[in-house]
């Protein structure tokens, strides 16, 4: 039987980096990937694929953005992005190169310990933060041939110094420089989404502005036996309104956005962040910006680690439509409290967006 779903953190499961060096070294006689893992039916599993420009994910500059003669069809480009896809890439977006490099060579070198080092951010039974795997909710459950370091990162008073790594020794000042710009960053982005539907341009980042940033680093190893069997992240929308991610290594690409029932590659830009919308924004938009579901794959030989940044509103808040964004509209979505939303999510993680269909309201 199963065992009792968690409402916050993860049951205990097997070190996926050291389980796939244990399989990936025995391709022929070791370790096999154990059925857990094999998660996708390669043969039902259409995917376009993220070099054809004719249905890529839309590119946003931030210097457009920021120009004003261009301004206005950049914004209003974005908030198209934000409807129709949910994702989009950010060139031209400022982060000085010397800071994004710390952070890709330290959380590299954090991935490179013995697993005995690693461990020392494990993380603890009833908490997300830490070195693991988020949410393993029941024991037949398939599981993501991945592991993961979550860290609560703003405000600096709510950080859980325990599972942060103290090894390589600048780690964490590497990601305190870097989460404060890229905040700041998804500060201005959510001015400009804002304006892009004509509405106040502080009405979303007035929600965001000084709240909760959260990181999560994923490290996806390499699977040499059934790279098309398993998968690196289950079919998922982020709880948060803002997530910026970033590829440390833009030679191996796995994530896959979901777009009018097909899954599309992302094919990452050299220096670009991608930015998706949350269930958080698609609520608070009444269903202007769309939180869509993605996943990440794995590559049979090359590892892949991506850096998630999540930017949530207030937590005491009633989350519902913003008024500024219904201009005469019927509410889309029924109003909930924060940490019930959130508890709904964590509970119901497996099901991809049901967490989501069940406020929505009949129009
Ligand atoms: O690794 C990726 O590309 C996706 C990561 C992601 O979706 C997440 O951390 O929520
Ligand atoms: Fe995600």
């Amino acid at each position: 039987m199963a065992e009792q779903a968690r409402v916050v953190g993860s049951l205990p499961v097997a070190n996926v980096q050291a389980l796939a060096e244990a399989c990936n070294a025995g391709v022929h006689d070791g370790q096999q990937v154990p059925e857990r893992y094999l998660s996708k039916d390669p043969s039902t599993d259409e995917v376009v694929a993220g070099d054809d420009s004719a249905c890529a994910i839309p590119v946003i500059d931030l210097h457009m953005l920021q120009d004003l003669q261009a301004s206005e069809e950049e914004c209003a480009k974005l908030a198209s992005a934000c409807h129709h896809w949910g994702f989009f890439q950010l060139i031209n977006h400022g982060l000085p190169e010397e800071v994004i490099g710390n952070l890709v060579n330290d959380v590299e070198e954090f991935f490179k310990q013995p697993l005995e080092d690693k461990k020392e951010s494990s993380q603890q039974a009833d908490s997300l933060e830490g070195y693991g795997q988020a949410f393993v909710v029941s024991e037949d459950q398939k599981l993501d041939w991945a592991d993961m370091l979550y860290l609560q990162v703003h405000p600096s008073k709510s950080r859980d110094l325990r599972f942060w790594p103290t090894r390589p020794a600048s780690f964490r000042h590497s990601v305190d420089v870097y989460s404060s710009e890229a905040r700041e960053l998804a500060y201005r982005l959510l001015e400009f989404m804002a304006k892009g539907l004509g509405t106040d341009p502080m009405s979303l980042r007035g929600m965001f502005e000084g709240q909760t940033q959260g990181m999560r680093v994923n490290y996806y190893p390499p699977c040499r036996q059934q790279a098309d069997r398993v998968l690196g992240l289950t079919p998922h929308s982020d709880a948060c309104g803002l997530t910026l991610l970033l590829q440390t290594n833009n030679d191996v690409q796995g994530l896959q956005v979901k777009k009018d029932g097909r899954w599309f590659a992302l094919h990452a830009l050299e220096g670009a962040f991608i930015v998706n919308v949350g269930d958080i924004l698609e609520i608070m938009s009444n269903g202007k910006f769309t939180s869509v579901e993605h996943r990440a794959v794995i590559h049979p030989t090359k590892e892949r680690i991506s850096v998630a940044l999540f930017h949530h509103p207030c937590q005491n808040m009633v989350l519902g439509p913003l008024t500024e964004f219904m201009k005469g509209d019927k509410d889309r979505y029924r109003s909930t409290n924060y940490q019930d939303f959130l508890k709904q999510y964590f509970t119901s993680k497996l099901d991809g967006r049901k967490h989501l269909e069940r406020l929505k309201l009949q129009q």
